[in-house]
């Protein structure tokens, strides 16, 4: 079988990315995750941590040896430079590695979600052939936001800024999921998505 479509599925920090490709993955569609992937390349023993931890100190490592997460978002997302530094040491890495993934073995769909909240500001988005669009007011991706990490409210309001805006995004969409409402609401829309998807509607 061919391999699969790429459809990219975007949307800024707590828009609702994850809840939506698990609304996909139940239908049985394969997703890759950008934000997992990029917690891969940093584990201990890649290189990716050793050139951070010579970067920006020993400090920046937990006492396991692991990234101390926390405190690199905070240095990054208060200084343009730190985090344009780590972008270009993980981008290029976590997009091959996020190719590679997009290649399931035994997979009968005729197309596979690679999620990513960068997928438009980054290069990630020539893997995909269409893109999704998962959109709420900022104001609502600001609260989820607060609530699902604890994150005091600049810090959320720093990596919205650090993100494409949301008019910007929704015109770069091909389809736009509207995730400002109840749960079952957007599973229906989920699943007719998929069946024109499925049918590989995308021309
Ligand atoms: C700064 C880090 C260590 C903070 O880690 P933390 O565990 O607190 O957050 P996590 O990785 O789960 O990201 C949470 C959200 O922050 C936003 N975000 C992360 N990195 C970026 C970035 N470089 N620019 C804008 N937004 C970002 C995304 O919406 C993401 O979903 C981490 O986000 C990171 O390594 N970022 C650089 C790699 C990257 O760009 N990842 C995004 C996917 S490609
Ligand atoms: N339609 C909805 N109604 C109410 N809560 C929702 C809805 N969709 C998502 N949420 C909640 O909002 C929070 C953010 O959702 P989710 O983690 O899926 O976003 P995300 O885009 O993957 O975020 P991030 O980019 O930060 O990883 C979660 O706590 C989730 O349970």
């Amino acid at each position: 079988m061919e391999n699969p479509v790429v459809i990219g599925l975007t949307g800024g920090i707590g828009s609702g990315k994850s809840t939506v490709a698990k609304m996909f993955g139940d239908l049985g569609v394969h997703w890759v995750d950008a934000d997992i992937v990029a917690r891969e390349v940093v584990e201990p023993g890649t290189p990716g941590l050793e050139k951070i931890a010579e970067h920006f100190g020993q400090e920046i490592l937990q006492e396991d040896g692991s990234l101390d997460r926390a405190a690199l978002r905070t240095i990054v997302f208060r200084d343009p430079h730190e985090r344009e530094w780590l972008e270009s040491l993980l981008h290029p890495t976590i997009r091959d590695e996020l190719a590679r993934q997009l290649q399931p073995e035994d997979y009968d769909l005729p197309y596979v979600l690679l999620v990513s909240p960068l997928l438009l500001e980054t290069d990630q988005y020539t893997l995909a052939r269409k893109v999704i669009v998962v959109d709420v007011p900022v104001e609502t991706q600001i609260e989820r936001a607060m609530e699902r990490d604890d994150n005091p409210r600049d810090q959320v309001e720093r990596i919205i800024a650090a993100q494409m805006p949301r008019e910007h995004r929704l015109e770069r969409a091909d389809y736009v999921i509207d995730n400002d409402r109840p749960l079952d609401q957007v599973r229906d829309v989920v699943r007719e998505l998929h069946l024109k998807l499925q049918d590989k509607d995308w021309d």
